[in-house]
Parts: C-alpha cells; structure tokens; sequence
C-alpha cells in the first residue's frame, strides 16, 4: 500500500448512484482522514441517506468507487464491509427490546458469529470474550451503570447511545452513525455530544446530522450535499460562513448554528 493510501480511511471517488430515470447522487467524491470525525449534512432530499447506505454496503454505486483504507469496497456487502472494519450504527428497532443492555451488547460483540451467539442451548455464562467486551463498551459510552436494565426500559436517548455501543462492540475502525441524535430531547444530547468528540479521537466516524449546532461543534470536516451533488466539503468555520452553504439552508439553521449556546 502506499503512504497516499494510508492517509485515506473511506474514499468515494466518482460515486453516482441513479434510482430508474432519478439521479439522487452524481460525481460524488470524498476522502476521509483516519481518525477524524466527518459530517455529512445538507437539506431533505440532497441524497445523505444513500450516500450513506452505499458507504455501508446496502446500496452499490451505479458508477464509481468506494474505497475503504485504499482497498476498492464498491462491491462488496454489507457484512464484507463490517469484516473490513467497517460498522453501521444499529437502529433503536434493531435492539432486543427484551434482552439486557449487556446481553445486547454481548451478542452484537459476537458479531458474525450472531447465530451461533444467539442458540438458545450455548450458555451465556461461557461467551466470557463476549461479556468482557461488553463490560467494556458500555463503560465507554457511558451505560454501566444500566447494564442490567431490559433495553426496553431506558429513554429513546439511552436507546440511541446503546445502539452506538452495539455498533461498536465489533472493535470497527470505521463507524457510521445516521443521525445520531434524532428523536433525542434536550436533556440527552449532551452525554450523545461527549460520546462522539470521544469517538472522534480513537476512531474515523462518518456521521449524517441535522442539529447543525452540535455537528459545528463537533465535527472535523463536513461535506454538504445538495440535489445529490457536493456544494463544498471543508472545516465547521469554512462551512459556516460559506454564503452558497447558507442559501442552499436559506440561512435558518446555520444561523442558529453560530450560536454555541443555541441548544
Ligand atoms: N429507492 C429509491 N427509489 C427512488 N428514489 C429514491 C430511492 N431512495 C432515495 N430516492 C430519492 O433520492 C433522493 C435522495 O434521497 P435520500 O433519502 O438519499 O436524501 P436525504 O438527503 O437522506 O433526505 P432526508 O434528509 O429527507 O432523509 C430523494 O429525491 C429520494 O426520493
């Protein structure tokens, strides 16, 4: 591999990606350091989500590629991805609503061998690989002291921050969180906020957000999309004063946005 390689952890080079006659992507292209956290931000229907699932595996580019640490992904799946060290943030509809938080994260530190993790007649009591990691990603996040809790009973923002943990719990190098905070009320956005500028320094996180305020504040690097092409891609700053950033988000939300103590 070379040095130019290394210094690139995900790469979309060229990435187009139609739906029959619609091109929601067109020419994407973006490099992202290792060990930086990268926003990808930009109004509804710019094309965030399919970025996103071609970055995960879900969706294959129609042209283009996608590189994960130099080596070409496009085509492969999505758990060819996660075996790349590549892990998408679970959804709160992914979580065994009945289980235990640990027992959650345990199974998902199983990650593929989830099948076997999860045969009934295999007792917990001896997955001791699996339990010590889960001991230690729900300290990281910050859910010991739920851990014996049934995940149905935490609050939506708890659910969120162990949705994070089970993505997580597989060691990836590369995370990828769609809308972390969504649905979250006030309150729980902080202990969310401290997670991820954590995250940032251990691991490269590629994130979709819209609370503009918390992704300026947190984010290394930000692309914005708009009508599935990249406006500018740059540092918070850059973004914020950017006055083609600003009309494409008719000023609103980055206004707001420059106001550190908006939430
Ligand atoms: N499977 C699909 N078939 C047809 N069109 C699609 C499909 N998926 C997405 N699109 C279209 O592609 C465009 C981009 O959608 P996408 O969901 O990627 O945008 P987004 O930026 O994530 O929007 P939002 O912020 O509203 O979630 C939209 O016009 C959408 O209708």
């Amino acid at each position: 591999m070379t040095g130019t390689r290394d210094a690139t952890a995900l790469e979309m080079v060229g990435v187009t990606r139609r739906f029959g006659g619609f091109t929601a992507l067109e020419e994407v292209s973006l490099s992202i350091a290792p060990g930086t956290l990268h926003a990808i931000i930009g109004p509804n229907g710019a094309g965030k989500t399919t970025l996103f699932n071609i970055l995960t595996g879900r969706l294959r580019p129609t042209a283009g590629r996608v590189l994960v640490n130099g080596r070409p992904a496009h085509q492969s799946p999505e758990h060819r991805r996660v075996a790349m060290g590549v892990a998408r943030s679970f959804q709160v509809t992914s979580l065994f609503q009945d289980l235990t938080v640990r027992e959650n994260v345990r199974l998902a530190a199983s990650g593929r061998r989830l099948r076997r993790a999860l045969s009934m007649w295999r007792p917990v009591e001896h997955d001791h690989a699996g339990l010590a990691r889960a001991g230690e990603v729900l300290d990281q996040v910050g859910l010991d002291r739920v851990a014996e809790r049934r995940a149905a009973e935490l609050s939506h923002g708890q659910q969120r921050l162990l949705e994070v943990a089970m993505a997580l719990a597989p060691r990836p190098r590369i995370l990828l969180l769609d809308e972390p905070t969504s649905g979250m009320g006030v309150d729980d956005i902080p202990a969310m906020e401290s997670l991820l500028a954590r995250l940032a320094g251990t691991h490269t996180v590629v994130m979709i957000e819209h609370n503009m305020a918390l992704t300026m504040r947190v984010a290394d690097r930000i692309t914005v999309l708009v009508s599935g092409r990249v406006l500018t891609s740059g540092p918070p700053e850059q973004i914020q004063s950017d006055v083609e950033v600003r009309r494409a988000y008719l000023g609103g939300e980055l206004e707001g946005a420059s106001d550190a103590d908006a939430e």
